[in-house]
């Protein structure tokens, strides 16, 4: 087993460092890497996910390349252009509503990467559950103006009875994101009335499998997202973006470039904004390179064991 921890170019959800485990098996590699504030019932279906990719393999996939967004965190205008003219993909997902930045923040660093992708790419937005109802949708409005135009916005508010009201408010399209991975029941969620798209993630959905039968279950289009892995677990996410029936936009898995180092060398950045589909995750042979101190690898080692316990 690696453990591996990983500095982040700017802060992501509050994260400077991003760690976490890689476990072999006959299938290949998986990744666990729940956040550091996840309980271990939270995260028992990570490792389901890492178990399914190291000991079974994924499901055969329907296409072999699929579209990403590149991500950009809470930063200057500036370096939210230089992210988005550097990634070559034609999408941007930005996060907005954070504590750290006010809304007129938000939509200067919205109309940076609309000038760095030109008129012809598609803006999305997170909010990560922060606003209440009549907040979203005087800030939708705001953003939407500040971006020429948004794709859609990610989970406004925090319940799926507020994301309805404000989806019957707005013109711009609502994604769930955490009503759907952090449910009690993932596949029982009606989801369908509160969004218009479903964000499906392979870790916290316990596997690829998994992620398919709550993908169905949404009755939404998808869009797969990663949670930050290294290309060992943005493999996981390329596998169930391969593997759905149908995938109309663009997928968050453009998330290589958040980190500073990876642990393969066959490295799941996008080329032109597209990642290929894997048959299998890559090796990773620079694990060395990124490997974690002595007191961070004993944390995870008893992490891994507690949640196996599960
Ligand atoms: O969707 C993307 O572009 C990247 C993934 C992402 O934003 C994310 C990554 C880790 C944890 C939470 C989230 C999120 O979508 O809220
Ligand atoms: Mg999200």
């Amino acid at each position: 087993m690696i453990v591996y921890a990983i500095p982040l170019h700017d802060r992501f959800r509050g994260i400077a460092v991003r760690e976490g485990v890689l476990l072999p098996g006959p299938a290949g590699w998986g990744e666990f890497c729940p956040f550091a504030d996840y309980s271990d019932a939270e995260s028992a279906p990570w490792l389901a996910a890492a178990v399914e990719a190291s000991e079974r393999g994924w499901p055969e996939p329907v296409r072999d390349r699929v579209e990403v967004n590149t991500t950009v965190p809470v930063v200057s205008p500036d370096r939210a252009h230089e992210l988005v003219a550097a990634s070559g993909c034609r999408t941007a997902k930005v996060k907005v509503a954070d504590p750290r930045s006010s809304l007129a923040e938000d939509c200067e660093r919205l109309a940076a990467v609309r000038a760095a992708l030109g008129g012809g790419g598609a803006i999305r937005v997170d909010a990560n559950a922060v606003w209440d109802v009549d907040t979203a949708v005087s800030a939708i409005r705001e953003l939407d103006r500040a971006a020429g135009g948004l794709e859609y916005v990610e989970q406004p508010c925090r319940s799926l009875d507020e994301l309805a009201a404000v989806r019957r408010r707005v013109d711009v399209r609502i994604a769930a994101d955490e009503s759907i991975r952090r449910a009690e029941d993932p596949v029982k969620v009606a989801v369908a009335g509160a969004a218009d798209i479903a964000v499906i993630k392979v870790s916290p959905l316990g596997g690829v499998r998994r992620a398919l039968e709550v993908a169905e279950a949404s009755g939404l289009p998808c869009v797969v997202s990663s949670a930050v892995e290294t290309s060992v677990g943005l493999a996981a996410g390329l596998a169930l973006a391969g593997a759905l029936p149908t995938l109309d936009f663009a997928c968050g898995l453009g998330t290589r470039s958040l980190l500073a180092g990876d642990v393969t060398s066959d490295s799941l950045s996008p080329a032109d904004g597209f990642l290929p589909v894997p048959r299998r995750a890559p090796e990773p042979d620079l694990a060395e390179a990124v490997a974690a101190d002595e007191k961070t690898r004993a944390a995870w080692e008893e992490r891994l064991a507690r949640v196996h316990r599960l």
